[in-house]
């Protein structure tokens, strides 16, 4: 896989090449208003100074191990570093379908020592909901997060209820494979450097998702160390946008923009919070349709044919005898 070198703050990152174009996405003070008109719109940004997890800002492996308590936290274990999510509800009617990752639940403690032997041919990726069983001073931690930002920001832009903050602790070198989230994500960096490439809605016909029924509902379906162009031709057309997400910044990914995560070697362990909220309501539908709004009628239409279908094996001719040579 061809690397090339990306210059950041006078920082060097040995990045992995792909062969679409990449533009950079635009870094601004939070309080800038050129920041919040692209978060009104929908655009993604990083966002300097915010401290939305300044009260996290010393959470190291040393800090957490002492700090977590003895809960048990999800480990995510991959043997070629990338980590495609997959939905376990979806496995009942897969039966072939192998997950390309498992599992356990650990302390953090044995995590963090899990993670200091580097000799371990596997790649783990904590990545737990932050929930009651953490150590009190988590607790303070998290409370002094700058919710007042977080929350005007989320009123601000008509967001729904905030959903759930992971805590995602990955070792150098994991991969989130090109994915789209349904909802709006403000990610917030602790330590270390992760990659991020995004992708405009609009690319949709370019990552090619898996079948709504499959467990890798929304994610993409192409290799990007290895795209099948005969399968995946339009993936040759595709236009990325990219950033370097460090310490203290906060990314703005907006619902419906794809995206593939590299936690950057050289740097140490990554450390980050995601705030997921659920989408603005759609009050009126205002025309033509947006991308995202695209997006979710091609979910709905597909839900209810398979739900009509009852009969997955069915839907792929079944969606052929509709378009082909019709819609194509
Ligand atoms: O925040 C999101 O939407 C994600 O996909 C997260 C899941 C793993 C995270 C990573 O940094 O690798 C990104
Ligand atoms: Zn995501």
């Amino acid at each position: 896989m061809a690397t090339q070198s990306i210059k950041v703050d006078s920082k060097e990152f040995e990045v992995k090449q792909y062969d679409f174009p990449t533009q950079q996405i635009p870094r601004l003070n939070y309080q800038d208003p050129k920041a919040e008109k692209l978060i009104e719109n929908g655009q993604p940004v990083i966002l300097t100074g915010s401290d939305l997890v300044g009260s996290a800002y010393h959470w190291d492996l040393g800090y957490l191990c002492s700090n977590l308590g003895s809960g048990k936290y999800t480990v995510y274990s991959s043997p070629d570093g990338k980590f495609k999510y997959y939905d376990e509800k979806k496995l009942p009617q897969n039966k072939s379908f192998k997950p390309p990752t498992s599992n356990s639940e650990m302390s953090f403690q044995d995590f963090a020592s899990k993670l200091r032997k580097r000799d371990s041919k596997e790649f783990i990726y904590l990545q737990q909901s932050l929930n009651d069983t953490v150590g009190k001073r988590i607790v303070m931690d998290f409370t002094n997060f700058n919710w007042g930002w977080a929350n005007e920001t989320q009123k601000r832009n008509r967001w729904g209820p905030l959903t759930s903050n992971l805590l995602l602790v990955g070792m150098e070198g994991v991969i989130t494979p090109a994915h789209y989230d349904e909802q709006e994500n403000l990610f917030a960096q602790i330590q270390g450097y992760k990659r991020f490439l995004l992708f405009d809605p609009n690319q949709f016909d370019c990552l090619y998702p898996y079948p709504i029924y499959h467990p890798h509902d929304r994610q993409s379906q192409v290799d990007f160390d290895a795209p099948d162009l005969k399968r995946f031709p339009n993936f040759a057309n595709a236009k990325a946008h990219e950033a370097i997400v460090g310490p203290k910044d906060v990314l703005y990914l907006p619902m419906y923009w794809w995206h593939q995560v590299e936690s950057l070697h050289g740097h140490g362990e990554t450390i980050s919070i995601t705030f997921w909220y659920k989408a603005a309501p759609t009050v009126k539908v205002v025309y033509p349709l947006n991308d995202g709004q695209k997006i979710a009628i091609m979910r709905n239409i597909e839900k209810m044919i398979a739900e009509a279908l009852n009969d997955n094996d069915s839907m792929p001719q079944f969606m052929k005898t509709m378009v082909l040579g019709r819609y194509t």
